[in-house]
């Protein structure tokens, strides 16, 4: 589906962001090898966690998403198309964990779909297990690096094969007995640490892993929760097994990934006011709003509360003007996936952006540095691809025109959020993709867009 949208005047009122995908993700993994039934609220009803759910259920377990608006009992849902259209608010899962050796061989090979997360995180639990599988995804995930998990699974002792050498799926993974490693990971990555961390469950030893950068850390919080004896030193964590885990009750804050696309539609359009319920505020993910802060954004962080671990936070922004700055370091693993949108916001900042560092957005559901500076430069905007980055000269006026998503739910994101403060109107190509992370993402913006006479900003 395509899908139009006409500049619009202004982003106001108060919205919640469905719930974090990263967590939904391990909630249900964790909750799956678990003893007993874990209970999550607000879990994010897209498709990447569905894809997780999926795969866990085809392996024997039981997950039931309950809506529980529907009835005073709460209605079960089973297939994907039947949930994409609830409130996401209201969803509640209950997963019927088998303990950590619970799980069966599915009898056809799993499916991952679009995501990453699950194909790299399972894979650790898969190398745990004492049966043989197939694990493989669409295009996109087959394109994608896998050498980064499966060589350190190999090291402690699981059999993988795949496409180049093991470095690409479909993966096929024969589980058996493992043993810890220390290991230091080549790039600053969450879905390796928490890979190799999940397989530290089933292995002989203390696993150690060092990161260059501290990168997302909920798999280190959860696992606390669910009683595994995980520790932190600087950048250095250290895992030993334990017999069991004990279920727990989880309720996922609001994914800041999602509200970054409302947070720069706010700073860029002139007279707006949005609050953001309910975001979580992990100080791994809040590179965004130290960027913006940095580049003049008006935000502010109210109501802090800690829930399961994890800080959370309503998040107010207002109409600001921005201007250009350095982007490189520490900070990337904070903001990686909202690299698209920051580029946006230095499209419309007084000033040059330089983004480096940030060779990892080559590997993500598409090249998402290619796809920005093809969108953003459609657009009109001044910005040149760079080795590991982009360099983004802001401040000119830029033009609707007619954008590619590359079938990658952040960039189709970013470029509705580009629309916006454009002139005249844009076109952007196979909008389908937001149902990865967000299915009502555009619902949402036309909830909080203020247009002028001429009708709805967005159709
Ligand atoms: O662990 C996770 O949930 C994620 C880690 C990041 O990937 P990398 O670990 O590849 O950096 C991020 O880009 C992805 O969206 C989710
Ligand atoms: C990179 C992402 O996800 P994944 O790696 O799980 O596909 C993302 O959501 O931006």
């Amino acid at each position: 589906m395509d899908i139009t949208i006409r500049g619009s005047r202004s982003l106001r009122g108060q919205i919640t962001v469905p719930g974090d995908k990263s967590i939904s993700h391990r909630a249900i993994m964790l909750g799956a090898i678990a003893q007993g039934v874990t209970e999550i609220e607000r879990f994010l009803m897209a498709e990447d966690c569905l894809a997780t759910v999926d795969c866990f259920r085809k392996m024997g377990i039981d997950i039931r998403i309950i809506h529980e608006n529907m009835s005073s009992t709460g209605k079960e849902i089973a297939g994907k198309s039947e949930v994409l259209d609830f409130n996401p608010e209201n969803a509640k899962v209950k997963v019927f964990g088998k303990g950590l050796h619970g799980l069966k061989k599915p009898d056809c090979p799993l499916y991952v779909g679009n995501s990453g997360t699950t194909i790299r995180l399972l894979s650790g639990i898969l190398a745990g297990q004492d049966f043989d599988v197939e694990i493989t995804g669409d295009e996109s995930i087959r394109r994608r690096p896998m050498g980064r998990v499966t060589e350190p699974l190999r090291l402690m002792g699981a059999n993988i094969e795949g496409a180049e050498g093991g470095n690409k799926a479909p993966l096929k993974i024969r589980g058996g007995k493992l043993f810890a490693i220390n290991y230091r990971l080549p790039v600053a990555s969450a879905q390796v640490k928490s890979s190799l961390l999940l397989a530290g469950l089933y292995a002989k030893g203390q696993t150690t892993i060092e990161e260059p950068e501290k990168s997302r850390d909920h798999t280190e919080i959860m696992m606390k929760a669910f009683g595994v004896d995980i520790s932190r030193e600087n950048n250095t964590v250290r895992l030993n097994p334990v017999p069991e885990l004990r279920p727990q009750k989880i309720t996922i804050p609001g994914d800041i990934s999602s509200a970054a696309f409302f947070m720069v539609g706010a700073c860029i359009l002139p007279d707006s006011d949005i609050i953001i319920k309910n975001v979580g505020i992990n100080p791994t993910r809040t590179g965004i709003v130290d960027a913006l802060r940095l580049m003049g954004a008006d935000i502010e962080i109210l109501n802090e509360s800690i829930t399961n671990g994890e800080p959370v936070a309503d998040i107010r922004v207002r109409s600001s003007r921005l201007k250009g700055i350095n982007v490189k370091g520490p900070i990337i693993p904070r903001i990686i996936d909202e690299i698209p949108i920051l580029a946006v916001a230095a499209a419309f900042a007084e000033g040059v952006t330089v983004i480096k560092d940030a060779g990892e957005l080559k590997v993500k559901e598409s090249n998402r540095i290619a796809a920005m500076v093809d969108g953003l430069s459609t657009f009109g905007a001044s910005i040149t691809e760079t080795e590991d980055g982009m360099v983004i000269e802001g401040g000119g006026k830029l033009k609707g025109g007619r954008v590619k998503s590359y079938g990658d739910h952040r960039i189709a994101m970013s470029q509705a959020i580009t629309a916006l403060g454009a002139e005249g109107s844009t076109i952007i190509e196979n909008v389908d993709c937001v149902n990865i992370s967000y299915p009502d993402f555009f619902k949402t913006l036309t909830k909080i867009s203020v247009h002028g006479s001429s009708g709805p900003a967005i159709h």
